[in-house]
């Protein structure tokens, strides 16, 4: 939707992508489908309110606050702020006039041509044909007057697959850059009918450009949009901006190349490949998120915070879908999405796109494909409120063909962290089969302690406490799987009550909710079967038959007094002990 080519149908460097797997071009499609200018009526519609026709409506925008100015040979005339704008403001938004290549093509001679754009530019109204008319132009003699100035100012777009031009009387002062500070969204308008369908079949009709600051712009800076998105070396930009668009680039970034800003185009270009392709998606899932990472830390290190980066955002998100990884994958989408606000506000057609991805992640295109990545929308969302996520997030430990579930990284706490070098301990995949009673226990022990803290799940383990210190352990014992150990070794309990609640030699509480919450159930049913009466004493585990045992030599009453918000919850008297 950004002007531009879309990548997988009109560059050669992306042709051959175009034979790779269905999965390659699911992905081709799937982004095509967003980036290119769908139709959608009702963004014009709140676009309105920035338009410059309306009374009032000019203090939303920076319009007023731009000026033409010589920049250089290069680029020639380029608009230049009298103030500075806030990153995310809207710079301006305003009409377009627009044509498509095959309404070029049908014009047999230039007079035609002119005859054609005429039409269209008196279409806009006299305001706009007045400024239109205004724009200075050496090729009016030439080719006419509407061709000589539209051919001057026009913008090249690619809409649905269609080559079109298009000019906007601010954009027609507005340059390219590699590294934008502003991004351009165009708006399309399609004729409805009667019921209120966009009629596909027929051309659209004019649309409207909005600029949004990427950045925060101080006064006397260029506004500069993505005409196309600039990838791989500046020799290779140029020959692209040069092919497609008729201009060597001559933006800051191509005329005094830094190192830092090609090293990130270059990386940019090569890992966009590595993304799209099936091999890396299915095979090799770690190199592509640390080569995502990479890029990700490279490009916005350049200030380049615009649609590149939120593509990357939203590939890692469908490579983690691939492998079921829930989590992953909405932390990737609202980052995306997160991203897309400024870039397209939120009507946005890519950011409604990602947002229903965010939402519901399987209906993202190759969701599913494998399981190595099970996790859960809860875990994704926890982790959205974690710090320095970074290495379980990209899977930073991994070998390339390794896929590191979510669930296997324990966050440690700050000082832990730093004494490892790392903020998490990876937990093993598959536990060692415990041997015995005692090893169960240990094993469950250790699940408790990694698994998931659910946002709303109740938080059993600050009820259970008898130390009355509440909610004070609950962080500690997150932070510390190892903690409950003694000398390396976890304290074992001897008693039902003892495997809830047990004080280490160090003073922590361990806890153990889950399987005692069950235990306890079950015997609540067995014990009152008048009120369970389709209760068929389910088989209970060995280990826990002897707890029972033990248990029941201390009294059933102890028992009830260790979980008094079970208990609550099932009908009894319940409170803090
Ligand atoms: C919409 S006009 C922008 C105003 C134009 N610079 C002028 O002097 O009137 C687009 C044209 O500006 C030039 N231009 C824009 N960005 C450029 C860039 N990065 N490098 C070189 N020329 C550029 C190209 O000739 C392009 O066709």
């Amino acid at each position: 939707m950004d002007i531009g080519h879309e990548p997988s149908h009109t560059c050669d460097a992306c042709r051959d992508e175009i034979r790779l797997s269905d999965l390659t071009q699911h992905f081709h499609r799937a982004f095509s489908t967003v980036t290119s200018a769908t139709p959608f009526i009702s963004m014009a519609e709140v676009a309105g309110v920035f338009s410059s026709n309306n009374s009032g409506a000019k203090s939303y925008t920076y319009e007023e606050s731009l000026v033409p100015r010589f920049i250089s040979r290069g680029v020639g005339v380029g608009l230049v702020t009298t103030e500075s704008i806030p990153a995310g403001s809207v710079v301006f938004a305003e009409d377009v006039a627009w044509t498509t290549e095959e309404e070029n093509l049908g014009c047999q001679t230039p007079r035609e041509v002119n005859a054609m754009l005429g039409a269209k530019v008196r279409a806009m109204g006299d305001e706009w044909l007045r400024r239109f008319l205004a724009l200075p132009s050496s090729l009016k003699q030439d080719l006419g007057v509407f061709a000589g100035i539209w051919d001057l100012y026009q913008l090249p777009i690619v809409m649905n697959g269609v080559r079109a031009g298009i000019v906007g009387l601010n954009l027609a002062a507005v340059n390219h850059a590699c590294v934008p500070n502003c991004a351009l969204t165009i708006i399309n308008k399609y004729a409805k009918d009667e019921n209120g369908n966009i009629k596909t079949g027929e051309s659209p009709m004019v649309g409207r450009a909005v600029v949004r600051a990427l950045k925060n712009i101080p006064k006397d800076e260029e506004i500069t949009v993505a005409y196309f998105y600039g990838k791989g070396q500046q020799k290779a930009r140029e020959l692209f901006s040069w092919t497609e668009f008729g201009f060597f680039c001559s933006c800051k970034a191509c005329i005094q190349p830094k190192d830092v800003i090609e090293i990130a185009m270059d990386k940019y270009w090569k890992v966009e490949r590595i993304l799209n392709h099936p091999d890396t998606v299915d095979l090799y899932p770690a190199m592509a998120f640390k080569s995502a990472q990479e890029v990700i830390s490279r490009l916005l290190t350049c200030q380049i915070r615009d649609a590149r980066v939120a593509m990357i955002w939203a590939k890692c998100a469908m490579i983690a879908g691939y492998h079921s990884d829930i989590a992953r994958a909405i932390y990737f989408l609202a980052k995306a999405y997160r991203m897309l606000a400024v870039l397209e506000g939120s009507t946005g057609v890519f950011y409604r796109q990602i947002l229903i991805w965010y939402e519901t992640p399987m209906v993202m295109p190759g969701f599913g494909a494998t399981t190595r990545g099970l996790s859960t929308a809860i875990e994704g969302r926890n982790m959205l409120d974690e710090r320095d996520v970074k290495e379980k997030l990209f899977m930073t430990a991994a070998k390339s063909d390794e896929y590191i579930r979510i669930h296997r990284y324990h966050r440690l706490s700050d000082a832990k962290a730093k004494q490892k070098g790392s903020r998490y301990l990876l937990l093993p995949e598959k536990p060692t089969k415990p041997k015995g009673a005692q090893k169960l226990l240990e094993l469950d022990a250790s699940k408790s302690e990694h698994f998931p803290k659910h946002r709303h799940e109740p938080t059993t383990p600050e009820t259970v406490h008898r130390n009355g210190s509440g909610t004070s352990n609950l962080k500690q014992d997150k932070d510390k799987p190892s903690d409950n150990t003694s000398k390396g070794k976890p304290q074992v309990s001897k008693s039902h009550s003892q495997t809830s609640t047990q004080e280490t030699s160090s003073g922590e509480v361990c806890t153990d909710p889950h399987w005692d919450m069950l235990d306890f159930i079950r015997e609540l049913m067995a014990d009152n079967l008048d009120l369970f009466p389709d209760h068929h004493s389910p088989t209970i585990p060995e280990t826990s038959k002897k707890k029972r045992k033990k248990k029941s030599k201390k009294g059933k009453d102890s028992a009830r007094t260790e979980y008094p918000s079970h208990e609550g919850a099932l009908g009894g008297k319940g409170g803090d002990s």
